[in-house]
């Protein structure tokens, strides 16, 4: 498989130049945008890369998974009498659905609305929050180094008025209760966590394995949990572009602007990809056509 996957991996380049960087965090314009990798932690315990798969990047929405599953375990499904379950077919950063639906709530926790307000719920104050996030990110991805970029960190801080002007509507209609500045810290920081395509395939591989850390059968999280998330990295997991990446690829996944994507194949691997040349709903754009290849050549879909 290795040998095959640095194949499909070449095969994939020439799409990089129908990409494009993101602007809209300044920051991220300084990304390589020919970088492309793969990372495949299996859960038999083989574990390899092909390309680039030690390019750092930052996570972005990728984050949003992890942070769904430490709302779920602090709170449980009464997270979702504040956020919804249902895909938007808008864009990750949309506000035009905030005020459907009365009472308001973000359609789910995929998009940066629902996000936030998943991201407010964690309990524990400002500080505690972020450490708690962190630390669950370091050990699901069993790298004790991980970090945040704090160029992209401030960068997003400096610049993220939609995701603030979103934030301060939320508070309005009482979805987001306590400061909304510091709600938009956490989610920011969790954002620029900077990882690997290895860091991504170990968290993808530990929700493959429900919850359970591969390398120490420690279980984290409960199964019905981990369904959740996986059901929403399916059917809201790529944005507006969910429903076609279900129909050519059928894994449950997850991007960010950060050109990751975190693919989870259920109890056989997780996947990390990373290409930050992104297509204009804002995935890599030559990730995606890798991950086609394989799910076709190694029977990946779940249908
Ligand atoms: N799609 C993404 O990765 C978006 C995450 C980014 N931090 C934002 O809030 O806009």
């Amino acid at each position: 498989m290795e040998k095959r996957v640095k194949e499909i991996l070449d095969k994939n380049k020439k799409y990089i130049e129908g990409g494009n960087l993101p602007t809209y965090i300044p920051e991220l314009r300084n990304a390589n945008k020919d970088a492309l990798g793969i990372y495949i932690s299996s859960l038999d315990g083989t574990e390899w890369g092909a390309g680039d798969y030690m390019y750092p990047f930052t996570i972005q929405s990728i984050s949003k998974v992890v942070t769904l599953l430490i709302a779920l375990q602090d709170r449980g499904v009464e997270i979702f009498e504040k956020v919804g379950m249902e895909p938007t077919g808008d864009a990750f950063n949309s506000m035009m659905k905030l005020e459907l639906i009365q009472p308001s709530k973000p359609f789910n926790p995929m998009i940066n609305a629902g996000a936030i307000a998943v991201t407010s719920m964690i309990f524990g104050n400002y500080e505690e929050r972020f450490d708690k996030i962190l630390g669950f990110f370091r050990k699901i991805t069993n790298n004790p180094k991980l970090d945040i970029n704090q160029k992209v960190y401030l960068s997003e801080k400096r610049t993220g008025d939609k995701n603030r002007a979103m934030a301060y509507y939320m508070k309005d209609v009482g979805v987001l209760q306590g400061d909304v500045e510091e709600h938009l810290d956490i989610y920011f920081k969790q954002c620029s966590i900077e990882v690997t395509c290895r860091d991504i395939a170990n968290i993808a591989a530990f929700i493959a394995n429900k919850g359970v850390l591969p390398k120490t059968n420690e279980k984290l999280i409960s199964d019905e949990y981990i369904k959740i998330a996986k059901t929403f990295m399916f059917t809201c997991g790529m944005y507006n572009a969910s429903g076609e990446f279900a129909i050519n690829v059928g894994i449950p996944s997850k991007s960010g602007v950060g050109g990751g994507i975190m693919s989870v194949v259920p109890n056989r691997m997780g996947i990390g990809v990373v290409g930050p040349a992104l297509d204009s709903k804002g995935n890599s754009i030559a990730g995606i056509k890798i991950l086609e290849d394989l799910s076709n050549e190694y029977d990946l879909s779940i249908f």
